[in-house]
Protein backbone atom coordinates (compact mmCIF):
# COMPACT_ATOMS: atom_id res chain seq x y z
CA UNK A 1 0.00 0.00 0.00
CA UNK A 2 2.71 2.24 -0.73
CA UNK A 3 1.82 4.80 -2.83
CA UNK A 4 5.94 6.03 -4.37
CA UNK A 5 7.95 3.84 -5.81
CA UNK A 6 11.63 4.81 -4.67
CA UNK A 7 12.16 7.20 -1.36
CA UNK A 8 15.48 8.12 -0.85
CA UNK A 9 17.19 10.23 2.38
CA UNK A 10 19.59 12.71 0.00
CA UNK A 11 19.32 15.73 2.70
CA UNK A 12 19.55 13.16 5.83
CA UNK A 13 18.86 16.82 8.14
CA UNK A 14 15.85 17.39 6.15
CA UNK A 15 14.27 14.23 6.06
CA UNK A 16 11.54 13.39 8.41
CA UNK A 17 9.28 10.61 8.48
CA UNK A 18 5.02 11.34 10.86
CA UNK A 19 2.92 8.73 11.98
CA UNK A 20 -1.04 9.03 12.66
CA UNK A 21 -1.85 6.56 15.57
CA UNK A 22 -3.42 3.51 14.00
CA UNK A 23 -7.36 3.49 14.22
CA UNK A 24 -9.30 1.12 15.59
CA UNK A 25 -11.60 -0.14 12.94
CA UNK A 26 -14.40 -1.47 14.92
CA UNK A 27 -16.73 1.38 13.52
CA UNK A 28 -16.75 3.96 11.13
CA UNK A 29 -13.98 6.80 11.52
CA UNK A 30 -15.23 9.84 12.82
CA UNK A 31 -13.80 13.82 13.04
CA UNK A 32 -11.11 12.85 15.86
CA UNK A 33 -9.68 10.21 13.44
CA UNK A 34 -9.20 13.13 10.50
CA UNK A 35 -8.13 15.92 12.97
CA UNK A 36 -5.41 13.30 14.01
CA UNK A 37 -4.68 12.68 9.99
CA UNK A 38 -4.91 16.59 9.15
CA UNK A 39 -2.19 17.70 11.45
CA UNK A 40 0.00 15.03 9.98
CA UNK A 41 -0.82 15.66 6.51
CA UNK A 42 0.01 18.95 6.77
CA UNK A 43 3.13 18.81 8.31
CA UNK A 44 3.86 16.10 5.63
CA UNK A 45 3.07 18.45 2.99
CA UNK A 46 4.58 21.55 4.34
CA UNK A 47 8.01 19.42 3.92
CA UNK A 48 7.26 18.86 0.56
CA UNK A 49 6.41 22.08 -0.74
CA UNK A 50 9.98 23.08 0.93
CA UNK A 51 11.74 20.70 -1.50
CA UNK A 52 12.32 18.09 2.00
CA UNK A 53 12.16 14.74 1.81
CA UNK A 54 8.94 13.63 3.71
CA UNK A 55 7.52 9.83 4.52
CA UNK A 56 3.52 10.05 6.46
CA UNK A 57 2.34 6.79 7.43
CA UNK A 58 -1.10 5.93 8.82
CA UNK A 59 -3.43 3.11 9.08
CA UNK A 60 -5.41 0.45 10.81
CA UNK A 61 -4.56 -1.41 14.18
CA UNK A 62 -6.94 -4.78 13.31
CA UNK A 63 -5.81 -7.49 15.74
CA UNK A 64 -7.35 -7.57 19.64
CA UNK A 65 -10.14 -8.85 21.49
CA UNK A 66 -12.56 -5.97 20.53
CA UNK A 67 -12.19 -6.27 17.10
CA UNK A 68 -13.15 -10.18 17.71
CA UNK A 69 -16.29 -8.93 19.67
CA UNK A 70 -16.85 -6.57 17.51
CA UNK A 71 -16.80 -8.84 14.44
CA UNK A 72 -18.83 -11.51 16.13
CA UNK A 73 -21.59 -9.36 17.08
CA UNK A 74 -21.88 -7.78 13.78
CA UNK A 75 -21.93 -11.54 12.08
CA UNK A 76 -19.22 -11.54 10.20
CA UNK A 77 -17.36 -15.24 9.78
CA UNK A 78 -13.95 -14.54 10.89
CA UNK A 79 -12.58 -10.99 12.02
CA UNK A 80 -10.15 -10.65 9.04
CA UNK A 81 -13.58 -10.76 6.67
CA UNK A 82 -14.38 -7.75 9.20
CA UNK A 83 -11.43 -5.50 9.22
CA UNK A 84 -11.24 -5.59 5.31
CA UNK A 85 -14.72 -4.51 5.10
CA UNK A 86 -14.08 -1.29 7.78
CA UNK A 87 -10.45 -0.55 7.22
CA UNK A 88 -11.79 0.67 4.08
CA UNK A 89 -13.93 3.30 5.52
CA UNK A 90 -10.59 4.93 6.67
CA UNK A 91 -9.02 5.23 3.68
CA UNK A 92 -12.30 6.58 2.22
CA UNK A 93 -12.33 9.01 4.34
CA UNK A 94 -8.46 9.77 4.08
CA UNK A 95 -9.18 10.09 0.18
CA UNK A 96 -12.35 12.43 0.55
CA UNK A 97 -9.61 14.58 2.61
CA UNK A 98 -6.70 14.44 0.24
CA UNK A 99 -5.12 12.58 2.95
CA UNK A 100 -1.79 12.36 1.20
CA UNK A 101 -0.22 9.17 3.25
CA UNK A 102 2.85 7.18 1.80
CA UNK A 103 2.02 4.33 3.10
CA UNK A 104 -1.44 2.99 4.75
CA UNK A 105 -0.22 0.52 7.23
CA UNK A 106 -2.82 -2.69 8.45
CA UNK A 107 -1.39 -4.76 11.28
CA UNK A 108 -2.45 -7.33 9.47
CA UNK A 109 -0.12 -6.72 6.87
CA UNK A 110 2.29 -9.97 6.63
CA UNK A 111 5.44 -7.90 6.72
CA UNK A 112 4.11 -6.01 10.16
CA UNK A 113 3.17 -9.60 11.54
CA UNK A 114 6.54 -10.85 10.63
CA UNK A 115 8.22 -7.33 12.23
CA UNK A 116 6.33 -8.15 15.33
CA UNK A 117 8.03 -11.42 15.98
CA UNK A 118 11.19 -10.07 15.21
CA UNK A 119 10.41 -6.94 18.02
CA UNK A 120 9.13 -9.45 20.59
CA UNK A 121 12.21 -11.78 20.06
CA UNK A 122 14.82 -9.31 20.73
CA UNK A 123 13.11 -7.72 23.49
CA UNK A 124 12.63 -11.86 24.44
CA UNK A 125 16.51 -12.32 24.17
CA UNK A 126 17.63 -9.18 25.49
CA UNK A 127 15.82 -10.71 28.69
CA UNK A 128 12.89 -8.55 29.07
CA UNK A 129 10.24 -10.60 28.45
CA UNK A 130 9.38 -13.76 31.26
CA UNK A 131 6.12 -15.74 31.59
CA UNK A 132 4.09 -15.43 35.27
CA UNK A 133 0.78 -15.09 36.44
CA UNK A 134 -1.20 -12.47 36.17
CA UNK A 135 -4.04 -11.73 38.56
CA UNK A 136 -5.77 -8.49 38.22
CA UNK A 137 -8.66 -6.42 37.46
CA UNK A 138 -9.43 -6.14 33.18
CA UNK A 139 -11.13 -3.96 30.81
CA UNK A 140 -12.05 -5.78 27.81
CA UNK A 141 -13.18 -2.27 26.28
CA UNK A 142 -9.76 -1.47 27.23
CA UNK A 143 -7.69 -4.57 26.52
CA UNK A 144 -5.99 -3.61 29.76
CA UNK A 145 -5.38 -4.57 33.35
CA UNK A 146 -6.62 -1.64 35.95
CA UNK A 147 -4.60 -1.84 39.78
CA UNK A 148 -6.94 -2.18 42.54
CA UNK A 149 -6.58 1.72 43.50
CA UNK A 150 -8.08 2.61 39.98
CA UNK A 151 -11.36 0.58 40.36
CA UNK A 152 -14.83 1.31 41.99
CA UNK A 153 -18.28 -0.60 42.39
CA UNK A 154 -20.45 0.46 39.47
CA UNK A 155 -23.32 2.66 41.67
CA UNK A 156 -26.11 2.06 38.89
CA UNK A 157 -24.98 -1.98 38.21
CA UNK A 158 -24.78 -3.83 41.90
CA UNK A 159 -22.44 -6.75 41.13
CA UNK A 160 -20.44 -4.26 38.52
CA UNK A 161 -17.03 -2.89 39.03
CA UNK A 162 -15.63 0.14 36.71
CA UNK A 163 -12.36 1.82 36.43
CA UNK A 164 -11.62 5.50 37.54
CA UNK A 165 -9.39 5.89 34.20
CA UNK A 166 -11.81 5.01 31.14
CA UNK A 167 -15.31 4.31 33.29
CA UNK A 168 -15.41 1.05 31.83
CA UNK A 169 -16.39 -1.89 32.85
CA UNK A 170 -13.57 -4.24 34.89
CA UNK A 171 -14.03 -7.72 35.47
CA UNK A 172 -11.67 -9.94 37.94
CA UNK A 173 -9.16 -12.74 35.89
CA UNK A 174 -6.55 -14.79 36.36
CA UNK A 175 -4.38 -16.04 33.78
CA UNK A 176 -0.58 -17.18 33.17
CA UNK A 177 1.14 -14.18 30.49
CA UNK A 178 4.13 -13.04 29.00
CA UNK A 179 5.27 -10.32 31.09
CA UNK A 180 7.37 -7.53 29.44
CA UNK A 181 9.81 -5.60 32.70
CA UNK A 182 8.64 -2.25 32.37
CA UNK A 183 9.78 -2.08 36.02
CA UNK A 184 13.02 -1.97 34.93
CA UNK A 185 12.82 0.98 32.18
CA UNK A 186 10.97 3.78 35.12
CA UNK A 187 14.86 5.17 35.81
CA UNK A 188 16.03 4.99 31.99
CA UNK A 189 13.12 6.94 30.69
CA UNK A 190 12.85 9.68 33.39
CA UNK A 191 16.52 10.02 32.33
CA UNK A 192 15.78 9.59 28.58
CA UNK A 193 12.68 12.53 28.86
CA UNK A 194 15.29 15.05 30.75
CA UNK A 195 18.24 14.58 28.11
CA UNK A 196 15.38 15.23 25.27
CA UNK A 197 13.47 18.02 26.30
CA UNK A 198 11.43 17.98 23.23
CA UNK A 199 10.56 14.11 23.18
CA UNK A 200 7.08 14.39 24.18
CA UNK A 201 5.27 17.75 23.27
CA UNK A 202 3.49 20.38 24.56
CA UNK A 203 5.63 20.85 27.45
CA UNK A 204 2.53 19.86 29.83
CA UNK A 205 2.50 16.42 28.30
CA UNK A 206 6.18 16.19 29.22
CA UNK A 207 5.65 17.26 32.78
CA UNK A 208 2.35 15.46 33.30
CA UNK A 209 4.43 12.21 32.29
CA UNK A 210 7.41 13.22 34.19
CA UNK A 211 5.73 13.68 37.14
CA UNK A 212 4.27 10.01 36.81
CA UNK A 213 7.21 8.07 36.48
CA UNK A 214 9.04 9.98 39.36
CA UNK A 215 5.89 9.61 41.58
CA UNK A 216 4.76 6.20 41.29
CA UNK A 217 6.59 2.74 40.77
CA UNK A 218 6.21 0.97 37.00
CA UNK A 219 4.67 -2.40 37.07
CA UNK A 220 5.80 -5.02 34.85
CA UNK A 221 3.40 -5.48 32.08
CA UNK A 222 1.45 -8.39 31.03
CA UNK A 223 2.26 -8.84 27.09
CA UNK A 224 0.31 -11.74 26.08
CA UNK A 225 -3.24 -12.94 26.52
CA UNK A 226 -4.14 -17.06 26.19
CA UNK A 227 -5.05 -18.27 23.00
CA UNK A 228 -8.65 -19.60 24.10
CA UNK A 229 -9.78 -16.14 25.04
CA UNK A 230 -8.38 -13.79 22.47
CA UNK A 231 -7.91 -15.39 19.18
CA UNK A 232 -7.17 -13.02 16.89
CA UNK A 233 -3.81 -11.78 17.47
CA UNK A 234 -0.25 -12.92 16.18
CA UNK A 235 1.06 -15.73 18.51
CA UNK A 236 3.58 -15.19 20.40
CA UNK A 237 7.31 -16.99 18.86
CA UNK A 238 7.39 -20.50 19.87
CA UNK A 239 4.34 -19.99 21.92
CA UNK A 240 1.27 -20.45 19.98
CA UNK A 241 -1.43 -21.22 23.20
CA UNK A 242 -0.56 -17.15 24.00
CA UNK A 243 -1.27 -13.61 21.93
CA UNK A 244 0.62 -11.30 21.72
CA UNK A 245 -0.64 -8.18 23.45
CA UNK A 246 -2.82 -5.36 21.01
CA UNK A 247 -0.43 -2.62 22.07
CA UNK A 248 2.57 -4.17 21.78
CA UNK A 249 1.80 -5.21 18.13
CA UNK A 250 0.00 -2.08 17.01
CA UNK A 251 2.84 0.51 18.63
CA UNK A 252 5.52 -1.78 16.08
CA UNK A 253 3.80 -0.57 12.89
CA UNK A 254 5.73 2.65 12.86
CA UNK A 255 8.88 0.18 12.47
CA UNK A 256 7.56 -1.77 9.93
CA UNK A 257 6.32 1.40 7.79
CA UNK A 258 9.68 2.85 7.05
CA UNK A 259 11.58 -1.11 7.10
CA UNK A 260 11.05 -3.20 10.36
CA UNK A 261 13.48 -4.11 13.04
CA UNK A 262 16.28 -5.77 11.46
CA UNK A 263 16.27 -2.79 8.74
CA UNK A 264 16.96 -0.02 11.35
CA UNK A 265 18.98 -2.24 13.27
CA UNK A 266 21.26 -2.48 10.39
CA UNK A 267 20.42 0.85 8.82
CA UNK A 268 20.15 -0.82 5.46
CA UNK A 269 17.12 -0.85 3.14
CA UNK A 270 15.66 -4.22 3.31
CA UNK A 271 13.34 -4.96 0.32
CA UNK A 272 12.08 -8.32 1.55
CA UNK A 273 10.02 -6.70 4.82
CA UNK A 274 8.34 -3.97 2.14
CA UNK A 275 6.04 -4.05 -0.63
CA UNK A 276 8.26 -4.88 -3.77
CA UNK A 277 7.51 -1.61 -5.61
CA UNK A 278 9.03 0.43 -2.90
CA UNK A 279 12.58 0.89 -1.12
CA UNK A 280 13.16 3.36 1.60
CA UNK A 281 17.36 3.90 1.55
CA UNK A 282 18.89 4.45 5.37
CA UNK A 283 16.07 3.51 7.32
CA UNK A 284 18.03 3.99 10.75
CA UNK A 285 18.05 8.08 9.36
CA UNK A 286 14.31 8.30 9.02
CA UNK A 287 13.25 6.34 11.88
CA UNK A 288 15.37 9.01 14.44
CA UNK A 289 13.50 11.52 12.48
CA UNK A 290 10.07 9.88 13.32
CA UNK A 291 7.37 11.87 14.89
CA UNK A 292 4.07 10.35 16.19
CA UNK A 293 0.98 12.73 16.60
CA UNK A 294 -1.02 10.95 19.07
CA UNK A 295 -4.27 11.61 21.05
CA UNK A 296 -3.50 12.57 24.91
CA UNK A 297 -5.99 9.12 25.39
CA UNK A 298 -2.77 7.52 24.07
CA UNK A 299 0.16 9.25 26.05
CA UNK A 300 0.95 6.51 28.35
CA UNK A 301 1.20 3.99 25.58
CA UNK A 302 3.40 6.36 23.49
CA UNK A 303 5.72 7.80 26.16
CA UNK A 304 6.16 4.84 28.70
CA UNK A 305 5.67 1.64 27.02
CA UNK A 306 6.63 2.59 23.46
CA UNK A 307 10.24 4.21 24.22
CA UNK A 308 10.36 1.16 26.44
CA UNK A 309 9.75 -1.80 24.29
CA UNK A 310 12.57 0.39 21.64
CA UNK A 311 15.12 0.70 24.48
CA UNK A 312 14.50 -3.14 25.41
CA UNK A 313 15.19 -3.80 21.88
CA UNK A 314 18.59 -1.88 21.78
CA UNK A 315 16.63 0.26 19.35
CA UNK A 316 16.74 4.33 19.21
CA UNK A 317 14.11 6.18 19.79
CA UNK A 318 11.98 8.31 17.34
CA UNK A 319 12.21 11.91 17.48
CA UNK A 320 9.13 13.17 19.35
CA UNK A 321 5.44 12.38 20.56
CA UNK A 322 3.82 14.98 20.26
CA UNK A 323 0.05 15.00 21.99
CA UNK A 324 -3.32 16.72 20.82
CA UNK A 325 -6.22 17.50 22.93
CA UNK A 326 -9.64 16.26 22.24
CA UNK A 327 -12.89 16.84 20.10
CA UNK A 328 -15.63 16.50 22.29
CA UNK A 329 -19.05 16.38 21.96
CA UNK A 330 -21.85 17.31 24.01
CA UNK A 331 -19.46 17.28 27.07
CA UNK A 332 -16.95 14.05 26.75
CA UNK A 333 -14.85 13.18 23.93
CA UNK A 334 -16.07 11.96 20.55
CA UNK A 335 -15.45 8.49 20.07
CA UNK A 336 -16.70 5.25 18.30
CA UNK A 337 -17.66 3.68 21.69
CA UNK A 338 -20.30 6.06 22.88
CA UNK A 339 -21.38 6.83 19.26
CA UNK A 340 -21.37 10.49 20.16
CA UNK A 341 -19.51 11.45 16.73
CA UNK A 342 -19.45 13.93 13.83
CA UNK A 343 -19.24 12.08 10.51
CA UNK A 344 -16.60 13.97 7.84
CA UNK A 345 -18.18 12.95 5.37
CA UNK A 346 -21.67 14.28 5.80
CA UNK A 347 -19.88 17.60 6.77
CA UNK A 348 -17.45 17.34 3.31
CA UNK A 349 -20.41 16.75 1.44
CA UNK A 350 -22.24 20.25 3.03
CA UNK A 351 -19.33 22.31 3.10
CA UNK A 352 -16.18 21.13 1.26
CA UNK A 353 -13.01 19.38 2.28
CA UNK A 354 -10.99 22.27 2.66
CA UNK A 355 -13.29 24.03 4.10
CA UNK A 356 -13.40 21.50 7.19
CA UNK A 357 -9.55 20.69 6.98
CA UNK A 358 -9.38 24.95 7.54
CA UNK A 359 -11.82 24.58 10.15
CA UNK A 360 -10.45 21.51 12.42
CA UNK A 361 -7.07 23.53 12.53
CA UNK A 362 -8.15 27.05 13.07
CA UNK A 363 -10.52 25.76 15.72
CA UNK A 364 -8.44 24.14 17.75
CA UNK A 365 -5.48 24.63 19.93
CA UNK A 366 -3.13 21.63 21.20
CA UNK A 367 -3.44 21.58 24.99
CA UNK A 368 -7.13 22.56 24.58
CA UNK A 369 -10.29 20.15 23.73
CA UNK A 370 -12.08 21.26 21.04
CA UNK A 371 -16.26 21.81 20.42
CA UNK A 372 -17.31 21.63 17.08
CA UNK A 373 -19.36 23.73 15.68
CA UNK A 374 -21.02 23.72 12.51
CA UNK A 375 -22.46 27.28 12.18
CA UNK A 376 -18.96 28.29 12.48
CA UNK A 377 -17.64 25.98 9.50
CA UNK A 378 -20.67 27.08 7.45
CA UNK A 379 -19.50 30.99 8.47
CA UNK A 380 -15.60 29.91 7.29
CA UNK A 381 -17.53 28.74 4.03
CA UNK A 382 -18.98 32.65 3.32
CA UNK A 383 -15.82 33.71 4.40
CA UNK A 384 -13.71 31.88 1.82
CA UNK A 385 -16.24 33.26 -1.08
CA UNK A 386 -16.90 36.85 0.10
CA UNK A 387 -13.47 37.75 1.36
CA UNK A 388 -10.25 35.61 -0.56
CA UNK A 389 -12.55 34.45 -3.30
CA UNK A 390 -14.10 38.01 -4.10
CA UNK A 391 -10.42 40.08 -3.50
CA UNK A 392 -9.54 37.76 -5.93
CA UNK A 393 -12.92 38.27 -8.77
CA UNK A 394 -12.73 41.72 -8.23
CA UNK A 395 -8.86 42.14 -9.04
CA UNK A 396 -9.72 40.30 -11.92
CA UNK A 397 -12.38 42.14 -12.99
CA UNK A 398 -12.44 43.16 -17.03
CA UNK A 399 -11.19 47.33 -16.02
CA UNK A 400 -8.02 46.02 -14.75
CA UNK A 401 -4.94 44.30 -15.90
CA UNK A 402 -3.16 41.99 -13.54
CA UNK A 403 -0.62 40.59 -15.88
CA UNK A 404 0.62 44.25 -16.75
CA UNK A 405 0.62 45.07 -13.12
CA UNK A 406 3.25 41.93 -12.74
CA UNK A 407 4.90 42.44 -15.89
CA UNK A 408 5.54 46.44 -14.38
CA UNK A 409 6.22 45.36 -10.80
CA UNK A 410 7.81 41.94 -10.62
CA UNK A 411 9.47 41.78 -13.95
CA UNK A 412 10.58 45.30 -14.23
CA UNK A 413 11.24 45.80 -10.62
CA UNK A 414 9.54 49.51 -10.44
CA UNK A 415 9.09 50.39 -6.98
CA UNK A 416 5.60 50.55 -5.44
CA UNK A 417 3.93 53.47 -5.25
CA UNK A 418 0.92 55.64 -4.33
CA UNK A 419 1.94 59.16 -5.00
CA UNK A 420 0.44 62.07 -2.87
CA UNK A 421 -1.12 59.75 -0.20
CA UNK A 422 0.86 58.82 2.54
CA UNK A 423 -1.92 56.75 4.11
CA UNK A 424 -2.69 54.52 1.33
CA UNK A 425 1.44 54.08 0.98
CA UNK A 426 1.66 52.71 4.67
CA UNK A 427 -1.51 50.64 3.93
CA UNK A 428 0.44 49.01 1.26
CA UNK A 429 3.38 48.45 2.95
CA UNK A 430 2.21 47.67 6.17
CA UNK A 431 0.30 44.56 3.83
CA UNK A 432 3.91 43.76 2.12
CA UNK A 433 5.01 43.75 5.13
CA UNK A 434 2.59 41.20 6.65
CA UNK A 435 3.42 39.04 3.54
CA UNK A 436 7.21 39.13 3.41
CA UNK A 437 6.78 37.76 7.08
CA UNK A 438 3.88 35.18 6.46
CA UNK A 439 5.77 31.98 5.25
CA UNK A 440 8.37 32.06 8.03
CA UNK A 441 5.44 32.49 10.53
CA UNK A 442 3.36 29.75 9.15
CA UNK A 443 6.62 27.36 9.08
CA UNK A 444 6.87 28.36 12.73
CA UNK A 445 3.79 26.93 13.52
CA UNK A 446 3.66 24.03 11.71
CA UNK A 447 6.89 22.71 13.15
CA UNK A 448 5.08 23.22 16.92
CA UNK A 449 1.79 22.29 15.42
CA UNK A 450 -0.31 25.29 16.27
CA UNK A 451 -1.40 26.20 13.01
CA UNK A 452 -4.29 27.79 14.38
CA UNK A 453 -2.57 31.42 14.68
CA UNK A 454 -1.69 31.40 11.05
CA UNK A 455 -4.33 30.84 9.82
CA UNK A 456 -5.68 33.73 11.93
CA UNK A 457 -3.26 35.67 10.48
CA UNK A 458 -4.22 34.33 6.80
CA UNK A 459 -7.44 36.26 7.53
CA UNK A 460 -5.96 39.35 8.84
CA UNK A 461 -3.91 39.90 5.68
CA UNK A 462 -7.03 39.17 3.75
CA UNK A 463 -8.78 41.81 5.87
CA UNK A 464 -5.97 44.58 5.18
CA UNK A 465 -5.78 43.61 1.38
CA UNK A 466 -9.71 43.68 0.68
CA UNK A 467 -9.50 47.06 3.03
CA UNK A 468 -6.55 48.62 1.09
CA UNK A 469 -8.58 47.56 -2.42
CA UNK A 470 -11.99 49.52 -0.86
CA UNK A 471 -10.13 52.70 0.32
CA UNK A 472 -7.78 53.01 -2.61
CA UNK A 473 -10.39 52.33 -5.42
CA UNK A 474 -8.11 51.94 -8.05
CA UNK A 475 -10.87 52.00 -10.82
CA UNK A 476 -10.37 55.99 -10.14
CA UNK A 477 -6.90 56.10 -10.45
CA UNK A 478 -4.30 56.08 -13.82
CA UNK A 479 -2.37 52.96 -14.94
CA UNK A 480 0.69 53.34 -12.50
CA UNK A 481 -1.34 53.32 -9.58
CA UNK A 482 -4.27 50.92 -10.25
CA UNK A 483 -1.59 48.42 -11.28
CA UNK A 484 0.32 48.72 -7.87
CA UNK A 485 -2.56 48.05 -5.93
CA UNK A 486 -4.12 44.74 -8.15
CA UNK A 487 -0.57 44.06 -7.96
CA UNK A 488 -0.01 44.20 -4.20
CA UNK A 489 -3.61 42.84 -3.46
CA UNK A 490 -2.98 39.78 -5.89
CA UNK A 491 0.77 38.94 -4.45
CA UNK A 492 -0.87 38.58 -0.72
CA UNK A 493 -3.54 35.99 -2.81
CA UNK A 494 -0.46 34.27 -4.52
CA UNK A 495 1.60 34.14 -1.20
CA UNK A 496 -1.12 33.46 1.09
CA UNK A 497 -2.52 30.35 -1.45
CA UNK A 498 1.01 29.05 -1.81
CA UNK A 499 1.80 28.79 2.04
CA UNK A 500 -1.86 27.48 2.81
CA UNK A 501 -1.86 24.79 -0.13
CA UNK A 502 -0.72 21.70 2.52
CA UNK A 503 -3.86 23.12 4.60
CA UNK A 504 -6.49 23.80 2.09
CA UNK A 505 -4.88 21.95 -0.64
CA UNK A 506 -7.75 22.06 -3.40
CA UNK A 507 -9.01 25.52 -2.80
CA UNK A 508 -5.47 27.07 -2.49
CA UNK A 509 -4.63 25.85 -6.11
CA UNK A 510 -8.20 27.23 -7.53
CA UNK A 511 -7.15 30.38 -6.50
CA UNK A 512 -3.79 30.06 -8.01
CA UNK A 513 -5.52 28.84 -10.79
CA UNK A 514 -7.63 31.44 -11.36
CA UNK A 515 -4.53 34.06 -11.38
CA UNK A 516 -2.42 31.84 -13.81
CA UNK A 517 0.00 31.08 -11.38
CA UNK A 518 2.37 28.63 -13.59
CA UNK A 519 2.01 24.99 -11.87
CA UNK A 520 6.09 25.22 -11.86
CA UNK A 521 5.81 28.22 -9.76
CA UNK A 522 3.35 26.80 -6.77
CA UNK A 523 6.78 25.54 -4.39
CA UNK A 524 7.33 27.08 -0.99
CA UNK A 525 10.27 29.33 -2.65
CA UNK A 526 7.85 31.32 -4.59
CA UNK A 527 6.49 32.59 -1.60
CA UNK A 528 8.03 36.01 -1.52
CA UNK A 529 6.74 39.54 -2.71
CA UNK A 530 8.34 40.06 -6.46
CA UNK A 531 9.57 36.35 -6.88
CA UNK A 532 6.88 35.12 -9.65
CA UNK A 533 7.08 37.87 -12.21
CA UNK A 534 4.91 35.67 -14.86
CA UNK A 535 1.54 35.35 -13.72
CA UNK A 536 -2.03 36.34 -13.83
CA UNK A 537 -1.75 36.76 -18.04
CA UNK A 538 -5.49 35.24 -18.98
CA UNK A 539 -7.05 36.69 -15.23
CA UNK A 540 -8.87 39.31 -16.31
CA UNK A 541 -10.20 38.22 -19.92
CA UNK A 542 -14.16 37.53 -19.64
CA UNK A 543 -15.92 34.90 -18.92
CA UNK A 544 -13.32 32.72 -16.27
CA UNK A 545 -14.99 31.32 -13.91
CA UNK A 546 -15.32 32.01 -9.97
CA UNK A 547 -12.80 29.71 -7.90
CA UNK A 548 -14.90 29.07 -5.20
CA UNK A 549 -18.53 28.98 -4.97
CA UNK A 550 -21.03 29.71 -2.38
CA UNK A 551 -22.75 26.31 -0.60
CA UNK A 552 -25.91 26.48 1.68
CA UNK A 553 -26.47 26.08 5.21
CA UNK A 554 -27.57 22.31 6.32
CA UNK A 555 -30.98 21.74 7.76
CA UNK A 556 -30.36 20.12 11.14
N1 LIG B 1 -12.46 12.93 19.96
C1 LIG B 1 -11.25 12.88 19.43
N2 LIG B 1 -10.55 14.01 19.28
C2 LIG B 1 -9.32 14.00 18.72
N3 LIG B 1 -8.72 12.87 18.29
C3 LIG B 1 -9.36 11.71 18.42
C4 LIG B 1 -10.67 11.65 18.99
N4 LIG B 1 -11.08 10.36 18.97
C5 LIG B 1 -10.08 9.64 18.41
N5 LIG B 1 -9.06 10.44 18.07
C6 LIG B 1 -7.79 10.05 17.43
O1 LIG B 1 -7.83 8.63 17.29
C7 LIG B 1 -6.97 8.00 18.24
C8 LIG B 1 -7.70 6.85 18.90
O2 LIG B 1 -8.25 6.04 17.91
P1 LIG B 1 -9.43 5.05 18.24
O3 LIG B 1 -9.69 4.27 17.00
O4 LIG B 1 -9.14 4.30 19.49
O5 LIG B 1 -10.62 6.12 18.44
P2 LIG B 1 -11.87 6.18 19.42
O6 LIG B 1 -13.01 6.85 18.76
O7 LIG B 1 -11.38 6.75 20.71
O8 LIG B 1 -12.28 4.68 19.51
P3 LIG B 1 -12.99 3.89 20.64
O9 LIG B 1 -14.19 4.67 21.04
O10 LIG B 1 -13.29 2.63 19.89
O11 LIG B 1 -11.95 3.77 21.73
C9 LIG B 1 -6.68 9.10 19.25
O12 LIG B 1 -5.44 8.92 19.92
C10 LIG B 1 -6.63 10.33 18.37
O13 LIG B 1 -5.45 10.33 17.63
Amino acid sequence: MFRSTVITSRFYSQVSHITTPIYYPNAKPHLGHLYSSLMSDVFHRWQLLQGNESLFTTGTDEHGLKIQLASHKNGYKTPKEFVDRLYEDFIQVDKAFGIQYTRFIRTTDPDHTENVSKLWKLCHENGYIYKGEHKGWYSVSDETFYPESKVIKDSSSPGKYLNTETNNEVVYHSENNYFFRLSQFRNKLITYIKEHPSFIYPETKKTQILNELQNNPLQDLSISRPEFRLKWGISVPGDESQKIYVWFDALCNYLTSIGGVDAILDNKSNAKLLHKTSEIQMPREWWVNTTHVIGKDIIKFHTIYWPSFLMAAGLPLPRQVVVHSHWICNGTKMSKSLGNVVDPLLMRNCYGSDAVRWFLLENSQLEEDGDFQEDKLFHLTELFASKWGNLINRCCGSKFNLHRAVQFYAAEKNPLKIHSNDTLQKDMDSLLGELEKFPDFMSEKIANFQVASALRQAWSIINEANAFMQNSKPWTRQKTEQDAIIYTCMEASRILAITCQPVIPELANKFLDRIDVMKKNRSASFAKVNMDSNYGIGSNNKGRKVPIQRVSKRHT
